[in-house]
């Protein structure tokens, strides 16, 4: 990951931070993402994270779940430092059993292993143990909850308690006497456990007192002064933006933060949606205020699409890289106009889109073996461009962003937009890009989206699109035989875009797109509403 030097903003410095040490849990983000959601601040790292090399110290430490037997050779451990900070530790399956090990090397393979739902009950105890049940304060004594496990502790750790069983798990909850160590057994971070984030919280804030003060409006001040500092009073910005949520959030705060000093540049590669470039141009220069150029390269994308017709791979590499060289000239052209400009020096940087899901991506812990996969938001533009990176997302979630960008006065139609793919139409018209398929597919698009924003579903739906499959069905209109296209319609639901459903129209809806569709578009013949969820099936079509 290529950073150049950024000083990035540091939320622990100035938030009451929870911080998630991952052992490689599927769902060790979510822990995150629950703890956000109380707007409290919260950072994941590896387990294996030396915590004398924190700058910050963190309010309180959860230990995720993990693929590992703790007992096993090549189990991962957490530093044992943790246990000489004094601040709160909570345990999450594996972390429960990373903390029993600690305590006494009392884990073993069960005999049965444990998945799926489970009746928990909660152990109250009075008098001078009462404190320890605060992680179960105000939840009710049967508790519905999640497991996900095969081993188990053969017994207590000396100095701990029992807080909660299950019928398969005599130690699913347990609290050390006077330390604030907890260890459950289930998940709190799943949607399976309908109570997990009360239980999150009391840890967080009664046990941790952590604060509840993580909003984007105090982010956005702060954020502000960073780039300011961070730019000087000179220095020029350049950044590649789509359209999309996360390039117009980042230009916002660019432009409030640098004004004019920040170049947005937007590349119409031929494949966009209907009228896209001139709304975007509309809405980022007329309606934001942010120094946009609008380059339109359309003819050089689809002369260069012509011809492709059976790896799509093959498409989204001469988009990727002609996009990168569209971007890089360009760059120069601004730098150049920018040359002779007193009041303005060179450009410097990039700025970059990045989420923290892919943040979370590149340092999650893979395996003994770690994989550490690179990102980038626009592949290939930092080497080449030789600039330094600005990215100011970079710790935030998707609707967080979203947040940030209603805190900028971004409109909720730009801020609720469907992800759009950088390759854009040309990975959903199948087969060759002709400018006479785009157009079929951008009509097609374009009536099914307006139909759903009438029928008052597109923020229900999470992403939806119309996809052109180049086979040819026969039909009648006007009592004449048609030999045309099919148009495919897609729509689905989804939290993290990694697993999707599709999205239930009613069938009245169906008929009014595909009615409209057929009329209103030449060139098609049928419609089909496309029923595959993800896995199998992917979002886009290719
Ligand atoms: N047509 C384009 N012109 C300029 N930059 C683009 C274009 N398409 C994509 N990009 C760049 O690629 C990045 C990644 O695209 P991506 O679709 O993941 O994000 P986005 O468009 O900003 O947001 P969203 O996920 O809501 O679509 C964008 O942030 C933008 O910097
Ligand atoms: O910027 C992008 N460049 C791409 O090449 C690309 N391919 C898929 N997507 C988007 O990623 C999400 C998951 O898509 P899939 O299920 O098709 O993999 C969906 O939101 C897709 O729209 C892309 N976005
Ligand atoms: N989900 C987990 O953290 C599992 C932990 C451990 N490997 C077990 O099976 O018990
Ligand atoms: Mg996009």
């Amino acid at each position: 990951m290529a950073t150049n030097g950024e000083l990035p903003y540091e939320p622990h410095k100035t938030f009451d931070t929870i911080l998630v040490l991952d052992f490689g849990s599927q769902y060790t983000h979510l822990i995150t993402r629950r703890l956000r959601e109380l707007n409290i601040y919260s950072e994941m790292l590896r387990c294996d994270q030396k915590l004398a090399e924190l700058s910050w110290k963190p309010k309180g430490v959860i230990l995720s779940g993990g693929p590992w037997s703790v007992y096993s050779a090549d189990a991962p451990h957490v530093d044992p430092a943790l246990f000489e900070l004094n601040i709160p530790v909570l345990g999450i399956c594996y972390g429960l059993q990373e903390i029993a090990w600690h305590h006494g090397k009392n884990v073993l393979a069960g005999e049965k292993r444990e998945y799926g739902h489970a009746t928990l009950k909660v152990e109250r105890h009075s008098g001078k143990e009462a404190h320890i049940d605060r992680l179960f304060r105000g939840l009710e004594d049967d508790m519905e909850v999640w497991m996900s496990h095969g081993d188990k502790l053969s017994q207590l750790p000396p100095k701990f308690q029992t807080i909660a069983t299950t019928t398969n798990a005599p130690f699913a909850g347990i609290a050390h006497e006077s330390q604030e160590y907890y260890g459950i057994q289930f998940h709190p971070e799943v949607t399976h456990t309908p109570r997990g984030t009360q239980l999150l919280k009391n840890f967080a804030v009664d046990i941790c007192k952590a604060r509840q003060d993580w909003t984007m409006d105090k982010f956005v001040d702060k954020e502000i002064a960073r780039i300011r500092a961070l730019v000087g009073e000179k220095g020029q910005v350049i950044g590649a933006v789509s359209g999309g949520v996360d390039s117009t959030v980042a230009a916002k705060l660019m432009n409030e933060a640098i004004g004019d000093r920040f170049h947005a540049v937007m590349v119409d590669n031929g494949v966009l949606r209907l009228n896209e470039a001139k709304i975007v141009k509309d809405t980022l220069t007329k309606g934001l205020g942010i120094n946009l150029t609008v380059v339109d390269a359309s003819e050089r994308f689809l002369g260069l699409l012509k011809g492709i017709k059976d790896d799509p791979e093959k498409k989204r590499k001469i988009i990727g890289n002609t996009f990168i060289e569209v971007f890089d000239e360009t760059a120069k052209k601004i730098a150049a106009a920018a040359e002779g400009s007193s009041r303005a020096g060179k450009i410097e940087w990039l700025l970059q889109g990045t989420l923290y899901p892919d943040v979370i991506e590149s340092i999650s812990f893979k395996g003994p073996a770690v994989t550490i996969k690179s990102h980038h938001n626009v592949g290939g533009l930092p080497e080449r461009m030789d600039l330094k990176l600005i990215e100011p997302l970079r710790e935030l979630f998707k609707d967080e962003v979203r947040d940030l960008g209603r805190n900028l006065g971004i409109p909720e139609e730009l801020v609720m937009r469907h992800p759009f793919p950088g390759p854009g139409l040309a990975i959903r018209i199948l087969g060759e890009v002709t400018p006479e398929q785009v157009r079929i597919a951008r009509e097609a698009d374009d009536i099914f989206i307006t139909e759903i924003r009438a029928a008052g579903l597109y923020n229900q739906i999470s992403q939806a699109f119309a996809a052109l499959l180049p086979v040819k069905a026969v039909g009648v209109m006007g009592d004449k035989r048609v030999h045309d296209q099919v148009i495919a319609l897609r729509a689905v639901e989804t939290t993290d875009f990694m697993t999707a459903d599709w999205f239930p129209f009613d069938g009245q809806f169906l008929k009014r797109v595909s009615r409209r569709i057929v009329n209103e578009v030449q060139g098609v013949c049928r419609v089909v509403y496309d029923i595959t969820s993800k896995p199998p099936g992917t979002i886009e079509m290719e």
